[in-house]
C-alpha cells in the first residue's frame, strides 16, 4: 500500500487487495482549473464490480456476529489513521473537487469526529424490551424482545462535493449497524475516497468488510443498483439521478440524499446585517455547491433594498480565485457545470432581472453573482444552480413568501431571518421541508442532528443515530411465557 501514494493510477480495494482492473481501462481526473491531471481511477469491469458485492456479502456474516464494543474500534482505529493523513487527503479533496485547503483540512477533522461520534452512539444502541399486557390483558404473558440487526451489505454511493465526509457518513454506521459496504465514490471525488478506504485499510479492515468501487456511475450505476445482493442503497447525489435509482432498486430500502433549493426569508423586522452575512456564507461558500446553500432569497418588498445593499457589501469581502489560496469561491467543478450556471443567470438577465453584482467568468471560475428582481418565469428562480448565484425575489407578504418557497419541487432546508419568534415558529411549521433555521443559515449538521429532506430532496433520514438505526432494522423476537 505504500505505492498507493506515488502512483498516478489508483488502484481500488477488492477483498483486501489493492488492485488494477482487467479493464485495463483508466479514468482521468481533471481538476476543476482545468489545468492539473490530478490522477486516474480504474474503470471497473461488471465482473470485478460482481467480485466486489460477492466478497461484502461473505464478510457480513461475521461481521454481524461482532459485538459493537469489537465494531466501535475498528472506526476509533480508522479515525486515528485520516487523522495521520490528513495532509494528503486535504490537498487531494483541494485539487480534485477544487476545495479551498482551509475547508478540505476542515473535512478530513469533521470526518474523523464523525467517524468516532458514531463509535459512541452505536455501542448506546440498545434494544427494547416491551411486555404485550400494555395492549391488552390477555397479552400479559407475552414480552417482545426487540433487538436491531443489519441489513446485510449497504451501496453506499457519493457526490464530487464532499467527497470524504459524505462517504464516511455512510460507510461508518453501515458498519457500526453490522452491514458490509460496496463503496462507490463520484468520479470526481474518486481518489480522496480511495485514500480514505486506504485509511480504513491501514487501521484493519477485515478483507471485503468495505470493498471499493470505480467506474461511471453512467456505466455501471445500474448494475450496481440492480444487483441482487444489494440490501439496502444509500445514495447522496442529483434529484434526476436520485429518482432513477428509486424506481429501479425495486423492494430495496434506499436511502436519497438529493438537491435543494434552500431559501433565506427575510422579514421587515429581521437583523438585517446577520441576515446579509449569513445569505453571504450560505450562498457563496464552495461556489454553492453544497446542497444546502441558500439558492434564493424572499424578501419583503420594503426591506429589500437594505437587505441587497447589505449582501453587496459583504460580498466584497469573499475571496475569489484558486483553493491553494484558500478562496471562498473557486472554479466550479466542471465547464459542463459552469455553463449550466451562466445559462440560469443569461435567462434571468434576458428576462429582466437585474444584475446587482458579479456575471463574470473565466474558465470554470464564476464570480459571486447577485440577481435582484427575479420572476416566477425565470429558471434561475427554481432551479438548483449548484455554482455561485443568488436570485432575489421580492415579495409582498409573509404569505407570498410561504407560497413561492413550497412551490418549489424541492424541500431541503429554509431559513427564516426575524426577531418575532412566535412568527419564525408559524412560519417554519407552514414550510414543506426537512428543517427550518431561525435566524441562521441553511447548513448540514452538527452531525448529530437528523438530516432529512421532502419532496425531490430526499427519502429517509441520516444524522449520526438515525443513519445507523436507518441502515439496521428491527427483529422482534415473542417469548410466550407459560402462563401460571
Ligand atoms: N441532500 C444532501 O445531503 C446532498 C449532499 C451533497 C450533494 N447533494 C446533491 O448532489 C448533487 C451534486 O453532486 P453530484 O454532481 O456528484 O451528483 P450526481 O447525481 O451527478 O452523482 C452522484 C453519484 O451518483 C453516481 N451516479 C451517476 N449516475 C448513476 C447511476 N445511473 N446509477 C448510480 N449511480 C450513479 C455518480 O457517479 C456519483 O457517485 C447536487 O444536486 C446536490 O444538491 C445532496
Amino acid at each position: 500500500m505504500n505505492e498507493l501514494k506515488t502512483m498516478k493510477a489508483y488502484p481500488f480495494l477488492l477483498n483486501g487487495e489493492w488492485k488494477d482492473s482487467t479493464s485495463e481501462k483508466l479514468i482521468g481526473i481533471e481538476s476543476p482549473s482545468g489545468n492539473d491531471n490530478v490522477g486516474e481511477v480504474q474503470a471497473m469491469t461488471e465482473h470485478e464490480v460482481n467480485a466486489a458485492i460477492a466478497g461484502a456479502n461473505d464478510a457480513q456474516q461475521n461481521w454481524a456476529r461482532k459485538s459493537f464494543a469489537a465494531r466501535a474500534q475498528l472506526l476509533y482505529a480508522w479515525a486515528e489513521q485520516l487523522l495521520e493523513m490528513k495532509d494528503e487527503l486535504a490537498a487531494t479533496i483541494m485539487k480534485e473537487v477544487g476545495k479551498g485547503l482551509a475547508s478540505a483540512e476542515k473535512e478530513v477533522i469533521r470526518t474523523a469526529d464523525f467517524i468516532k461520534y458514531t463509535a459512541e452512539e452505536g455501542k448506546r444502541l440498545h434494544g427494547e424490551l416491551i411486555n404485550g399486557g400494555s395492549f391488552n390483558a390477555g397479552s400479559a404473558n407475552k414480552f417482545a424482545l426487540v433487538n436491531r440487526n443489519p441489513v446485510g451489505v449497504v451501496l453506499a454511493i457519493s457526490p464530487f462535493n464532499y467527497p470524504v465526509n459524505l462517504s464516511a457518513a455512510k460507510i461508518a454506521p453501515a458498519l457500526m449497524g453490522g452491514n458490509a459496504v460496496v463503496f462507490k465514490p463520484a468520479t470526481q471525488g474518486a481518489i480522496g475516497g480511495t485514500l480514505m478506504v486506504e485509511a480504513l485499510d491501514k487501521a484493519g479492515l477485515p478483507s471485503g468488510l468495505v470493498n471499493l468501487v470505480t467506474g461511471k456511475g453512467s456505466e455501471i450505476g445500474d448494475h450496481l443498483i440492480t444487483h441482487p445482493q444489494i440490501d439496502l442503497i444509500n445514495f447522496t447525489g442529483g434529484s434526476k439521478t436520485g429518482k432513477s435509482i428509486s424506481q429501479k432498486a425495486s423492494m430495496v430500502p434506499v436511502i436519497l440524499e438529493l438537491g435543494g433549493k434552500d431559501p433565506a426569508i427575510v422579514l421587515e423586522d429581521a437583523d438585517l446585517d446577520k441576515a446579509a452575512a449569513d445569505i453571504v456564507s450560505g450562498g457563496f461558500s464552495y461556489s454553492g455547491q453544497r446542497c444546502t446553500a441558500i439558492k434564493r432569497v424572499l424578501v419583503q418588498d420594503e426591506t429589500a433594498d437594505a437587505l441587497l445593499s447589505k449582501i453587496k457589501e459583504k460580498m466584497e469581502g469573499l475571496k475569489v480565485g484558486a483553493p491553494e489560496d484558500n478562496a471562498d469561491v473557486t472554479p466550479l467543478i466542471s465547464s459542463k457545470a459552469a455553463d449550466y450556471v451562466t445559462g440560469l443567470i443569461e435567462d434571468a438577465l434576458e428576462k429582466g432581472a437585474a444584475l446587482v453584482k458579479g456575471n463574470h467568468r473565466n474558465g470554470n471560475l464564476i464570480y459571486p453573482t447577485l440577481l435582484d428582481g427575479v420572476t416566477k418565469d425565470m429558471d434561475v428562480a427554481w432551479e438548483e444552480p449548484f455554482g455561485p448565484v443568488i436570485p432575489v425575489i421580492r415579495v409582498k407578504n409573509v404569505e407570498e413568501a410561504i407560497h413561492i418557497a413550497n412551490e418549489s419541487e424541492y424541500g431541503l432546508q429554509a431559513s427564516i431571518f426575524t426577531r418575532n419568534m412566535e412568527k419564525a415558529i408559524h412560519i417554519g411549521n407552514e414550510l414543506e421541508v426537512g428543517s427550518v433555521q431561525i435566524n441562521g443559515k441553511t447548513e448540514r449538521g452538527p452531525d448529530h442532528f437528523p438530516f432529512l429532506g421532502v419532496k425531490s430532496s430526499g427519502v429517509g433520514v441520516q444524522g449520526i443515530r438515525k443513519s445507523i438505526e436507518s441502515m439496521t432494522r428491527e427483529k422482534v423476537t415473542v417469548l410466550n411465557m407459560t402462563q401460571g
